[in-house]
């Protein structure tokens, strides 16, 4: 393997991610809402050491050293064109919950991809297709990483030579997601390994109703959000995880609201119409969580409409 050439020290890049709810019912490995809760990374390279100062989320967890998420990461990246770091120095502040459903992976991925591309020279700096295609061959699936590039509503998938696309849709502006994020975390690896190999021809049918529904609801028409939000492809086959994320989003969607597992679960979303209508949901998941033997996050979370960002400080 050629030897790797070595960036200068002194060289910092922030980059600000946000969360994303992935699926949005039907919508399963395909479609990605950009939410309002960031992680804020800022990288350094130094003289050497590879060192990860973490506050929030992963703060007691994760490992401070090269083998932290982000920077085994960046360097993976870098290797890729040839280049290495003498030393990171990683600074995160992880605001988006882990293994919540809400694609703190997917946001980590992303920061790294983006903070190595950054440190590149300008000329071998990757372009927007290749970030999207590097950060979700990471994840696997490109519905969290897409949005959390884009901002706004993204639909996703892979073409015939199992290339990633994507296309950004602006979200109706009166959409205000409401989140119930419960504190007993659920691995997406764990969550996708309850998913059948095979499913139903005429569920399948009835699932792609919903989800050609749900761009039209989500982009033109909120009034429809109940019925398009319903999925038969992944939901109910996780419940076993998440008896209880299942048991509010039923309440709810039998109240008439819009609500779905965000991602692979545990967090449960309701999409309501106004800032008014999201208050209300709030105070009804707050009722019905009382009885719960976990805790629960509820909060608004608007729709973030930009995409991560990337600052360079030399
Ligand atoms: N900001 C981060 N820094 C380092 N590792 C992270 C970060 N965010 C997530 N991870 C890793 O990803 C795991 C969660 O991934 P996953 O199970 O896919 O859940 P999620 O739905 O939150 O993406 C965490 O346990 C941790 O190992
Ligand atoms: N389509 C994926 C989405 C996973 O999202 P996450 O936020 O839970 O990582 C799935 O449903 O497995």
């Amino acid at each position: 393997m050629p030897r790797l050439r070595t960036l200068e020290p002194g060289t910092t890049v922030r980059v600000t991610v946000p969360a994303t709810s992935a699926n949005l019912g039907p919508g399963f490995d395909t479609m990605g809402l950009a939410l309002s809760l960031f992680d804020d990374v800022e990288a350094r390279t130094v003289e050497k050491g590879f060192r990860a100062e973490i506050t929030g989320e992963g703060a007691k967890t994760l490992p401070t050293d090269g083998r932290h998420l982000v920077i085994s990461q960046v360097r993976t990246h870098l290797a890729r064109f040839g280049w290495d770091a003498p030393g990171l120095t990683l600074t995160a502040h992880n605001r988006i919950p882990h293994s919540r459903g809400l694609g703190s992976s997917a946001a980590a991925y992303v920061t790294a991809v983006l903070i190595a591309n950054a440190l590149l020279p300008a000329e071998e700096q990757a372009s927007a297709d290749e970030l999207l295609q590097y950060t979700a061959s990471l994840e696997g699936h490109p519905d969290n990483v897409a949005p959390a590039l884009t901002g706004g509503l993204a639909v996703s998938w892979a073409d015939d030579a199992d290339h990633y696309r994507t296309v950004r849709i602006a979200p109706h502006a009166s959409i205000t997601p409401v989140v119930a994020i419960p504190e007993l975390p659920l691995s997406t690896e764990t969550a996708r390994g309850l998913l059948p190999q095979q499913v139903n021809h005429s569920q399948a049918a009835a699932n792609a109703g919903r989800a050609a529904l749900l761009t039209h609801a989500l982009s033109e028409d909120p009034s429809v959000l109940l019925p398009a939000t319903r999925d038969l492809l992944h939901q109910d086959f996780r419940e076993p995880a998440m008896p209880e994320s299942l048991a509010l989003m039923n309440a709810l969607r039998a109240e008439g609201k819009a609500a779905v597992v965000s991602g692979a679960g545990p967090t449960v979303m309701a999409l309501a119409v106004s800032p008014i209508e999201a208050e209300s949901v709030r105070d009804t998941i707050s009722a019905h969580i009382q009885s719960s033997t976990q805790r629960w996050t509820v909060e608004i979370l608007p729709v973030a409409t930009e995409g991560a960002k990337v600052e360079v400080f030399r």
